[in-house]
Formats: structure tokens, C-alpha cells, sequence
């Protein structure tokens, strides 16, 4: 090969070819599509960095939009990094259990690191619309520059596996010879202890036929998966459902106070960065709603307490409506910090002028501290968030049933202490996140038979939707159970209990 000067160059059989078509000049290399960059593209990175904080502790809601923030991500890509993220995170489950089979070993006996860049790749390979090739190849390239090059030929090898096979087809192979509870587990990505919890509060609701439990459990396992929409609240008097509406949002049709934000980022709506509205699931806001429309005590400026309120969400949209009937919301919170989240939560009712007091302390002495004071109080307790898996990828995998004893404690202590504080004829609303029984109903048998002085009402006829109709679907009563795959909301639990006048 030798240079012309008149541009281009001589062939081995020194024939004259453009410049353009010297081997390496061009666009079109000999080199295969995932080698001409040698790294991974920045949306999968930001998702494997994710993924590797969560794995030391960091949530994936606050660590992600870091991460977007520090490589400049937006638009489709910052939505790309996003799904694989999230989905990487929630489905690990299930594929963990075909990375086992395609590797050969058990996934306890991959680096973790590695393990983090197979699971992103899976995800794109079985749930996400990329072509099976781009998704590996890609995660190989994102596998040489943060795994290295000896990591990189092991994920190759699982990947190419993993895309010999459909979904259904691997789901089919490694749900093989498991019980139903296990074969649930895995096919929907749940801990099976998740899955046997989920079961039994959705028995507990009223459904003792085992193949409408099946169903059910299989639709709430599928809703625990499926990304939530962004539910925003217009706090009453502060902000309106039109004001969200014409900024872009949908209104709801479950929650009165509810709109729903089809995309785009809440932060850029004015009323949500004054916090006049706010983030918020509906099942969030109708438990609100329910304690507010509530008959206490019947007097004029009534006094409500907020035991445990941080961060506040349930406080502001209480703070509203208790100044709408002319009373006064009390607010408390064990955690300091917890405590700042919630004065900036209600900053915008604050400056209104709305009264509305804010303290730390521990919940469960404040009923001795203050007996019989108190028209109504929230219990919104402490507890394991299996309802809101759906909102928090990470949540599932970070949750044991160990953690169900020590929150059943405080969370008994707390309603106990909430009943004390209530006034005789008052009311406390017992809530969780969680539909697991042992936090629900139990917590709520056992605050009756311990006490002779407690009723439970029959909270149903309070939650009403958008159109003031009682809302469909809230099985037998007297508690009220919201499940995301019947309702859309998180797996909200309220109890109304009656302090009696002795
Ligand atoms: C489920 S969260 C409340 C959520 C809140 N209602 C909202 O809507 O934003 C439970 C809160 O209880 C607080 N907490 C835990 N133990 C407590 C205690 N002994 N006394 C008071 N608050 C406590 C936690 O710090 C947490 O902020």
C-alpha cells in the first residue's frame, strides 16, 4: 500500500483507491459492533452503578436521579437508565434463577459486581424491547470497561445462553418441580415468604376459594411489578386538581384531591416545588381523607395528632383539611430528622398560615404524657412496606420476617399509646402500607381484647372517590384493605377504632 499524493492510496495490486475506503479511515470497520466502544453506553452504566450502591445500602429512588444528574442524562435515555434499573432490581429473583441455570453455578459463586451487569443484562434480554444481540453486546461492553476483560467473556457466555430461550420458556425451566407458593416466588420475583404473606392477607379480605386466591395473588404479584404511575395530591386550599390539570396532569378518578402525572418530571409543576401539591398514592390520600370526613367527638376546633408522621405526606394533607373544619393538626415524629422532612413538607401550609404544631418525641409515651387529649389521632405506623413494593424496587430483597416481629412490637405499643391519648368518644385510625395480617388485623385484635374501652367502626362508608361514591371493592369490613392490583393504589390498611366514654 503506498500514499498518492493526489489523495487516496494504492492497493497491494496498486489499484487506486479513495482515502475514503483505506482500511480503518472509514465509517465501516472490521471490527463487530460491541468492540468499537470499548465501554458501556453511559444510560447502562449509570444503571449498573446504581444497582451496585443499592447492593451497599443506598435506595434506588435517591440514588438514581444522582446518578442521571452526574452523567448528564435525559429525555429517552435518563427513561432507558430508569426502566433497567428498577426492573433489574425488582425481577432479580427471577433472574437469578436463570442466571444459575445459564451459568451453570450457583449465583452465590458469581462476584457480585458481575452478577449486577448478568442481571442487566437479563433485563433487556427478557423484559425490555432491545434486541436480544444489542442487549448483550452492549452488556459486554459495559461488562469489559466495569468488570474487566476476563469478566466480560463469562457474561458474553451467560448472555448469548440467556438468549436461546424466550421468557416463558426459561420461567418454564426454573419454576420446574417447585410447590406453587415457590414457583410464584420465582416466576414473579418475590421472596416466597413475600408471596405466603400476600397470600394469607388476601384470604384474610375474604377470599377462601383457592383458585380466586390464585388469581388474585397472581395480579397482585403482576401489580408489584408494573411501575407505578406518578400520583400527585392538591392539598386542599393550597393548590387545586384544575391547577394540576392544566400543568399537565390527569385528574383522578379515585381520589378527590388526586391527579395523575402521565410523564415528565413533578418538580417542574410550580405547586409541587412550593409543596401546595405534592407526590402522593391515592390509597396515601384517601386514608386522609377517611380520618378528616371521620365523627369524633363533635366538638367545634377539634385537636388531631399525627403520631409518627415523617416525612409528612399524610401530616400536610391533614394540616389542610383539619384547618377547613377549624382544627388543629398536632404533629410527631421520633426522628430528628425525620422531624425537618416534615416542617418542610407542610412549609407551604405553614406560611398560609395554617396552625399547625410539630414535634419529636417517642409515639408511644406521648399517650401517657397526654391521656384523653386528643379528638383524633393517625396512627400511620412503622412497618415493613410490603404494600408499596411496586414504588420501592429494592424493598422486597431487603425486607426478612424478622423485621415483622420488631415492627409488630412497636406498632402495638404505638396504637396502645394512641388509644391513651385519644379523648373518651375519639377516634384512632390505625394505618400501614402493609396488607401482611400480622401488622392489620392482628395489631388491631389484639389493641381490643387487651383494652375494654376500644370499638372498631366500620370505616368503609368514609372513603369515597372522586365522583363521592363509596369506593368499589373494599371487601367485608370494618377495616378497609386497598390493593394495588384492585384499586391502583399501594396496599393501604385502615382501622377506625372508638375510644368509648366510660
Ligand atoms: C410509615 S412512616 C409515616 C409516613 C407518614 N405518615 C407520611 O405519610 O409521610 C412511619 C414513621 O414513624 C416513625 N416512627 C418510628 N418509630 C416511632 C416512634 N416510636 N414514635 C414516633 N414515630 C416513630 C418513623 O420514623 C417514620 O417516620
Amino acid at each position: 500500500m503506498s500514499e498518492n499524493p493526489s489523495g487516496g492510496y494504492r492497493d497491494a495490486k496498486g489499484r487506486q483507491r479513495p482515502e475514503s475506503r483505506r482500511h480503518g479511515a472509514g465509517k465501516r470497520t472490521a471490527t463487530r459492533p460491541a468492540d468499537r466502544r470499548r465501554g458501556g453506553d453511559p444510560a447502562r452504566k449509570v444503571a449498573w452503578q446504581v444497582i451496585r450502591a443499592v447492593a451497599d445500602g443506598a435506595y434506588a429512588n435517591l440514588e438514581l436521579p444522582k446518578a442521571l444528574r452526574t452523567a448528564e442524562l435525559h429525555g429517552r435515555d435518563a427513561g432507558f437508565a430508569t426502566e433497567l434499573t428498577y426492573g433489574a432490581i425488582r425481577m432479580r429473583g427471577l433472574y437469578d434463577a436463570i442466571i444459575e441455570f445459564a451459568a451453570g453455578r450457583p449465583v452465590s459463586q458469581i462476584d457480585p459486581p458481575v452478577l449486577d451487569t448478568l442481571r442487566i443484562g437479563a433485563h433487556q434480554i427478557l423484559n425490555m424491547r432491545v434486541p436480544a444481540h444489542a442487549a448483550a453486546s452492549e452488556t459486554v461492553a459495559l461488562a469489559r470497561e466495569v468488570n474487566g476483560a476476563g469478566a466480560s467473556g463469562f457474561v458474553n457466555a451467560v448472555l448469548r445462553r440467556i438468549t436461546e430461550r424466550t421468557r416463558e420458556e426459561w420461567i418454564a425451566e426454573v419454576t420446574a418441580g417447585r410447590d406453587r407458593i415457590d414457583a410464584l416466588a420465582v416466576e414473579h420475583s418475590h421472596p416466597a415468604w413475600v408471596v405466603r404473606a400476600l397470600r394469607g392477607a388476601l384470604r384474610a379480605g375474604g377470599i377462601t376459594d383457592d383458585a380466586e386466591l390464585d388469581t388474585a395473588l397472581v395480579k397482585l404479584l403482576e401489580a408489584d411489578n408494573a411501575p407505578p404511575a406518578v400520583s400527585l395530591v392538591a392539598r386542599p386550599g393550597l393548590a387545586t386538581v384544575a391547577e394540576l390539570v392544566e400543568a399537565g396532569a390527569e385528574a383522578s378518578t379515585l381520589s378527590p384531591v388526586g391527579a395523575t402525572l402521565p410523564g415528565g418530571d413533578p418538580a417542574d409543576i410550580p405547586a409541587v416545588r412550593q409543596t401546595r401539591a405534592a407526590v402522593q398514592d391515592e390509597g396515601s390520600q384517601l386514608v386522609a381523607l377517611a380520618l378528616a370526613a371521620a365523627d369524633a367527638t363533635g366538638t367545634d376546633a377539634e385537636e388531631w395528632l399525627d403520631l409518627c408522621a415523617g416525612p409528612g405526606g399524610k401530616a400536610a394533607l391533614l394540616a389542610t383539611l383539619a384547618a377547613q373544619q377549624d382544627s388543629v393538626l398536632f404533629v410527631n415524629e421520633v426522628s430528628e430528622h425525620r422531624t425537618d422532612l416534615i416542617r418542610r413538607t407542610l412549609s407551604a401550609a405553614i406560611d398560609s398560615g395554617i396552625e399547625v404544631m410539630v414535634g419529636t418525641g417517642d409515639g408511644r409515651e406521648l399517650g401517657a404524657e397526654e391521656p384523653d387529649t386528643y379528638d383524633k389521632v393517625l396512627v400511620d405506623a412503622p412497618c415493613t412496606g410490603l404494600g408499596a413494593l411496586r414504588r420501592r424496587p429494592e424493598a422486597r430483597w431487603r425486607r426478612t420476617p424478622a423485621d415483622v416481629t420488631t415492627l409488630t412490637r412497636l406498632q402495638g405499643e404505638l396504637l396502645g399509646s394512641a388509644l391513651d391519648a385519644a379523648k373518651p368518644g375519639g377516634l384512632v385510625a390505625y394505618v400501614t402500607c402493609s396488607p401482611h395480617v400480622a401488622e392489620t388485623a392482628e395489631i388491631v385484635r389484639a389493641a381490643v381484647e387487651d383494652r375494654d374501652d376500644v370499638t372498631v367502626e366500620d370505616a368503609r362508608p368514609l372513603f369515597r372517590d372522586a365522583a363521592g361514591e363509596q369506593v368499589a371493592d373494599l371487601g367485608d369490613g370494618p377495616t378497609v384493605q386497598l390493593w394495588p392490583h384492585v384499586h391502583n393504589t399501594d396496599a393501604m390498611f385502615f382501622a377506625l377504632l372508638r375510644k368509648k366514654i366510660r
